[in-house]
């Protein structure tokens, strides 16, 4: 814990730090289509040990500022702010405020979930420091207007999940190692799910599907053939490993049985791409987090 010279007896200091891990669809299937648009989905969600970190400092002047560092777009836009924000109501002390500090390590828009999962650490880190007593399950149903996948991230569980994202089951796929791979390139999330050529008619599976190799990613072909970066991330990933794409993309990942087998993948990856490697784990690393702070 970090000392803040403004703080006195009557303002104990209080500064902690926790991560915002990535997660992987480890399969997507689309089942259907609701009328409003929104795609009926089956998802398996697992996080990887490779995080965002947040820093929350304890103020007294009732402000919520964010230093987001070299992120481009408003910092009101920001998903940590937005979460902030949403979270100020119950308090129940207006003077107590928050500096927050975004350092970034996941790729935006990758379909890693790095903005959902953002959010999900400032409920719950604001949760702690503003001493709210809310619910993983209220702080969830908060979240959800953020993004679909903000509740997985406050709950920290590996999810089957069904419906728009909303209908989670418990799931406990293998903790693989995985290469994640970022071709240089932006995928709309909105212009997948609007696109004629999207398969919507996966069959609904009776029970979960526990690993990943029983389904694929309904998203990936039409990806692949509209961003010839990921068909390409995704051809030389299959030399290594069997791999397949996150979310809408961008990022592919290979699935390795160890570490050593991951990095030197890694080793010859081509300068036109950016990648890392991380462990698959059930249990977020941000509620292994939480449980060490007094
Ligand atoms: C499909 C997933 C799987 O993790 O993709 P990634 O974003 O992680 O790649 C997510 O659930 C995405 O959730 P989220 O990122 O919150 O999606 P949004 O920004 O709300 O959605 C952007 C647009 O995609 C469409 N959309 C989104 C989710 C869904 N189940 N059906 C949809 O049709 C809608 O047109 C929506 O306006
Ligand atoms: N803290 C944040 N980190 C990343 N992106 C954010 C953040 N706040 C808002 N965004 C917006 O959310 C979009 C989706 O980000 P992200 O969750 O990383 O991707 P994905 O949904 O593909 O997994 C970004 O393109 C960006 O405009």
């Amino acid at each position: 814990m970090r000392i803040n010279p403004n703080n006195t007896i009557d303002n104990p200091p209080i500064s902690f730090d926790l991560p915002a891990p990535a997660k992987l669809n480890l399969y997507l299937h689309i089942t259907g289509r609701r009328p409003d648009g929104y795609h009926q989905l089956e998802t398996l969600f697992q996080f990887l040990d490779y995080s965002d970190d947040i820093t929350f400092e304890l103020t007294h002047d009732g402000d919520i500022q964010l230093d987001q560092g070299t992120l481009d777009f408003p910092q009101e836009e920001n998903l940590v702010y937005r979460a902030a924000r949403l979270l100020a109501p119950y308090r129940s002390n207006s003077k107590q405020g928050v500096k927050l500090t975004l350092n970034k390590q996941l790729p935006a828009g990758g379909g890693l979930g790095g903005g959902s999962s953002d959010a999900a650490t400032t409920l719950l880190g604001l949760n702690h420091l503003w001493r709210l007593q809310l619910s993983n399950d209220e702080l969830a149903e908060i979240g959800l207007g953020l993004g679909a996948d903000v509740p997985v991230f406050v709950h920290g569980k590996a999810t089957f999940a069904q419906g728009v994202g909303e209908i989670f089951s418990p799931a406990n796929p293998a903790e693989n190692w995985y290469l994640i791979v970022q071709p240089n390139v932006h995928v709309s999330t909105a212009e997948i799910f609007t696109h004629p050529a999207l398969p919507r008619n996966t069959p609904a599976a009776k029970t979960a599907l526990n690993e990943w190799q029983q389904g694929r990613n309904d998203c990936e072909k039409l990806v692949c053939s509209l961003y010839p970066q990921v068909a390409s991330a995704l051809q030389w990933l299959l030399k290594y490993a069997p791999s397949r794409m996150t979310g809408t993309g961008a990022c592919v990942f290979g699935c390795f049985s160890s570490a050593v087998e991951a990095e030197q993948a890694l080793q010859v990856l081509p300068t036109e791409f950016r990648g890392f490697v991380a462990k698959g784990v059930n249990q977020s690393p941000l509620h292994q987090a939480l449980k060490q702070l007094p």
